[in-house]
């Protein structure tokens, strides 16, 4: 089987005492593409994951690698039998050998001299050549990642299947971790899912994504598609934080700007500090995040909306604000 195959997921479910936690669920992962599964605890993406691994029988559907089918009601081939290089938050590494012969553990089919050569390749490929003598527990949380990355690259799996893979890591270790391994992964060209309940981490790293929510694949896209043109308000809302306004609360420049609807979603982007902007609002509230400075707007007595700025400055509550709207974050409610 070639690696640069798609694998699809056609039409897929999946009953735990009746109750369908993946439903009817179709995907397909293309070679030397990345595609983030994204959703909520308890959405089913780690079972639809499992059922792309052959961990799980399927109750309908079917999973193919390329044109042949590898799950059905009538078939199924062992997880085992299927080259697939599965990755969990846990890194699951061998404890006894180091990073080299963990990397060669499975590569039965070559000679001890081209097994070597192999693994130091990945293990080069994900910045660890230095660490190739290191045993695991002499290795960080993210070097056992990226061990685990390059021993399922180096056995050429037909996919790269990820649960989860970088959530267990300190968040200052993360985006290399991730900027790395991801880059190995695209650049090895097989098919790869990552799991993930973090939008951006979706966002940054994967070229498609499949947002999930009960089991169900509520859209599929690029994520700039998903974020800009979201299907529904679940989609939205899984892809950044939303807030709701009355269409009645909104300045009447910006109600001749948005298509009609009597409730809005508006990103935080979508309202911006512009002293040509077309309102002045008050600030009840503002606080610096980092590098964004987060601020509350008054629109009526019961109403705010969100701003995010840059810059020196933190407004105070009191402080009028000049400010536009950027319709492209404006979602009509439905
Ligand atoms: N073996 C099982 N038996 C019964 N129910 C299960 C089993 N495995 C998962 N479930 C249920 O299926 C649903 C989906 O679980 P799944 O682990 O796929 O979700 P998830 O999106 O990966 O969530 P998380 O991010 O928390 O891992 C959950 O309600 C879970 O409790």
């Amino acid at each position: 089987m070639s690696k640069l195959q798609p694998i699809h997921a056609r039409g897929v479910t999946r009953r735990y005492d009746g109750r369908a936690v993946v439903q009817d669920a179709s995907l397909t992962l293309e070679p030397g593409k990345i595609t983030a599964l994204l959703g909520q605890s308890g959405a089913g993406k780690s079972t639809l994951l499992r059922l792309f691994a052959g961990l799980e029988p399927l109750d309908a559907g079917e999973i193919l690698h390329g044109d042949v089918a590898v799950s059905s009601l009538s078939k199924h081939v062992p997880a085992e039998e299927r080259q697939i290089g599965l990755i969990f938050q846990d890194f699951a590494l061998f404890p006894h050998l180091n990073a080299i012969d963990n990397v060669g553990f499975g590569l039965v089919r070559q000679n001890k001299d081209k097994r070597r050569e192999t693994a130091r390749h990945w293990l080069d490929r994900l910045g660890l050549s230095h660490r190739a003598k290191a045993y695991p527990h002499e290795l960080s949380g993210g070097e056992q990642q990226r061990v685990s990355i390059a021993r399922a690259l180096a056995a050429q799996p037909v996919a790269i299947l990820m649960d989860e893979p970088f959530s267990g890591l300190d968040v200052t270790l993360k985006s290399e971790v991730r900027r790395t391994a991801l880059a190995a992964v695209a650049e090895a060209g097989s098919p790869a899912l990552l799991v993930t309940h973090d939008a951006s981490e979706a966002m940054r790293a994967a070229d498609r994504i499949a947002v999930m929510s009960d089991g169900v694949i509520l859209q599929e896209d690029t994520p700039e598609k998903l974020y800009l043109e979201p299907v529904s308000m679940a989609v939205a809302r899984a892809l950044g934080p939303l807030r709701s306004v009355r269409r009645n609360a909104l300045p009447e420049k910006w109600q001749a700007k948005v298509p009609l609807a009597e409730t809005y979603c508006l990103r935080p982007e979508a309202v911006r500090l512009d002293p040509a902007g077309d309102a002045m609002l008050e600030v009840v509230a503002a606080q610096r995040t980092s590098s964004l400075i987060e601020i509350e707007l008054k629109l009526t007595e019961t109403e705010t909306i969100h701003a995010l700025a840059l810059g020196p400055f933190t407004p105070g509550p009191g402080d009028k604000l000049a400010v536009s709207l950027a319709p492209e974050f404006v979602f009509a409610a439905r």
